[in-house]
């Protein structure tokens, strides 16, 4: 009898301590994640800053800083890993569809039509994605060393409030401005007859991406809204499942 419970202690202490060493694992390698992140972020502002300075025109700045930023937006991806896996408290939905959103504005609109390059509002669109990343991933890293200063916290879950609906406002005008040069070219697009037998017209489906933002972005809105009570005023906020 005794020796079964002994047994059973032993069992739990060894569960804890492979509990709070994977714990350990996941806090490291979100510090290092966070802190590359919020790198790579002010990496892309200082690159677009010093081209505006140096050139006075916005022309050219997305060619300038193209390669950077696929390379920070895409790696994001592992963020939905992050939740999938269980390491961050946040839906892989709701950060499925923002990081996703966000790589198909990069890869498939802006990097793939090089006639937009250069609209005002590919800079609206980068200049606010780039204040916000680093506020988000800077406030990642101070909480995660337990220091973090009221201001990123303010910043973190206010900025978002006019920085979300601008962000919004620069994605949309840029697909907008897209769609001429995709009905144009025929890009991405399968036509009848193939030996597939499949058709696919990427200018119907850019529309039909613009008309989703419509279900979808009040829903990643009202989630920061929850997040931003939780955090500023302390409400306690019962999440549904996934
Ligand atoms: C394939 C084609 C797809 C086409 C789809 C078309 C429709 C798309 C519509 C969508 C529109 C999106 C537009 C968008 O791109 C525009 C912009 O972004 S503009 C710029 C303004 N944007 C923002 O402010 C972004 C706000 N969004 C976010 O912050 C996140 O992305 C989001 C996932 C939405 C929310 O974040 P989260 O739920 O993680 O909230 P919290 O930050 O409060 O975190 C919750 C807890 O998790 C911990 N956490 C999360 N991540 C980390 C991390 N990396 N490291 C450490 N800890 C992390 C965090 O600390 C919280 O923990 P706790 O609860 O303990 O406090």
């Amino acid at each position: 009898m005794a020796s079964s419970e002994e047994d059973g202690a032993v069992e739990e202490k060894e569960n804890n301590n492979k509990k709070k060493t994977k714990s350990a694992l996941a806090t490291a390698w979100l510090t290092f994640y966070n802190i590359a992140m919020t790198a790579g972020w002010l990496v892309l502002a200082i690159a677009m800053m010093r081209f505006y300075v140096q050139k006075g025109t916005h022309k050219g700045l997305y060619r300038s800083i193209a390669r950077t930023l696929k390379f920070f937006q895409t790696f994001a991806l592992v963020e939905v890993g992050h939740c999938a896996i269980g390491i961050v408290r946040t839906s892989v939905i709701v950060t499925g569809v923002q990081v996703c959103s966000r790589i198909f504005m990069v890869w498939f609109i802006t990097n793939s039509i090089r006639q937009i390059q250069n609209e005002e509002s590919v800079i609206l669109f980068l200049v606010v994605w780039t204040m916000t990343e680093i506020t988000r991933y800077s406030y990642y890293t101070f909480k995660l060393l337990h220091h973090l200063p009221y201001f990123i916290k303010w910043a973190r879950y206010n900025l978002f409030i006019i920085m979300y609906p601008l962000g919004v406002v620069g994605e949309l005008l840029t697909i907008y401005a897209a769609l001429p040069f995709v009905r144009r070219s025929g890009m991405y697009s399968m036509r009848l007859p193939n030996k597939y037998n499949v058709s696919f017209d990427y200018y119907y489906c850019l529309i039909i991406v613009m008309l989703s933002y419509i279900p979808l972005f009040p829903q990643l809105y009202f989630h920061m809204l929850r997040q931003r009570r939780k955090v500023l005023h302390g409400e306690v906020i019962v999440e549904k499942d996934d």
